[in-house]
């Protein structure tokens, strides 16, 4: 009889390809999930993802369930936008909940997640409540209607003028005119160690297409080159609106698939809605 401590039974998943290790903590303990996570996460020597995300019990009565999330590197995050959209699914289609609107904890609030479901009871998209972005002034400079929205982060010599916005994780997204061609491996990296951001940030890389949606890629705090960010593409929406570049529903074009983004007017909500895929499950020597 195996030892279920001793092995993890695990779930990968993606939302828009950005993919993450799940495990359900109600049944498999993680002592330390930052080591998991490194170990874990590496493509060569684990099962390879972005990062593990726990499925827990909620600690508060106002939640159903909860999450935490930790990068590639170790480092635990505030906030998943693609992982909320696994979870709904992960939760329904296993039969965990016959809830369709699952009330999520994070920690960075309590998210509303809606299901949507198909005839054959399947989740194939959700749409997540990411409540109220925060603007934050970062050496901002005066736009031409002298609203303060935008700023210049300066690595290695070369200045970016970007948008800071938090989503309960920090993103600074910056505006190109050829977003295929940006070296986002060499300025992601400078930009996200830069000092302007003490806890670090996930940088968003974006250009608006003839089309009207949003080419964008990411760089993420903490894992590198991901295919998608779901707060990334909340925050993209946010500051293209902020700048009058869009509108305030925007289609977010990443490089694993779109997410649909609505700010909303009325209670200054994001509400982000994307898909949520499982990949595979397996087992892996817990740590
Ligand atoms: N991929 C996640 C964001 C992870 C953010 C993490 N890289 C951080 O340190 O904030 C998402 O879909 O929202």
């Amino acid at each position: 009889m195996w030892d279920k401590q001793k092995t993890v039974w695990f779930t990968k998943m993606h939302g828009a390809g950005n993919d993450y290790i799940y495990v359900d903590t109600s049944v498999y303990e993680i002592s330390d999930p930052s080591s998991a996570a490194l170990k874990w996460s590496s493509p060569h020597t684990g099962i390879g993802s972005d990062g593990l995300v726990l499925i827990e019990a909620s600690p508060v009565a106002d939640a159903d369930f909860a999450m935490r999330i930790f990068n590639a590197d170790g480092s635990e995050a505030m906030m998943c936008g693609n992982a909320a959209r696994c979870i709904g699914k992960y939760l329904y289609d296993k039969g965990i909940t016959d809830k369709t609107l699952i009330r999520l904890y994070t920690p960075s609030g309590i998210k509303n997640l809606l299901l949507h479901v198909t005839a054959d009871g399947k989740v194939d998209s959700v749409t997540v409540d990411m409540q109220q972005p925060v603007l934050c002034n970062t050496r901002q400079i005066a736009t031409p209607e002298g609203t303060m929205v935008e700023g210049i982060v300066e690595v290695s010599g070369v200045e970016f003028k970007g948008t800071f916005v938090s989503m309960g994780n920090p993103h600074f997204v910056i505006f190109t005119d050829d977003v295929l061609h940006t070296d986002i491996n060499l300025y992601g990296n400078l930009l996200e160690h830069s000092p302007l951001f003490p806890e670090r940030c996930n940088i968003e890389f974006s250009q608006v297409m003839k089309d009207g949606t949003v080419r964008t890629r990411v760089w993420e705090r903490g894992s590198g080159i991901t295919m998608a960010c779901g707060t990334g593409a909340c925050a993209v929406a946010v500051a293209a609106a902020l700048t009058g570049r869009c509108g305030r529903e925007s289609i977010i074009s990443m490089d694993g698939g779109r997410l649909k983004i609505a700010w909303s007017e009325a209670d200054n909500h994001v509400y982000m809605t994307g898909p949520a895929e499982f990949v595979f499950e397996g087992e892996i020597p817990n740590i």
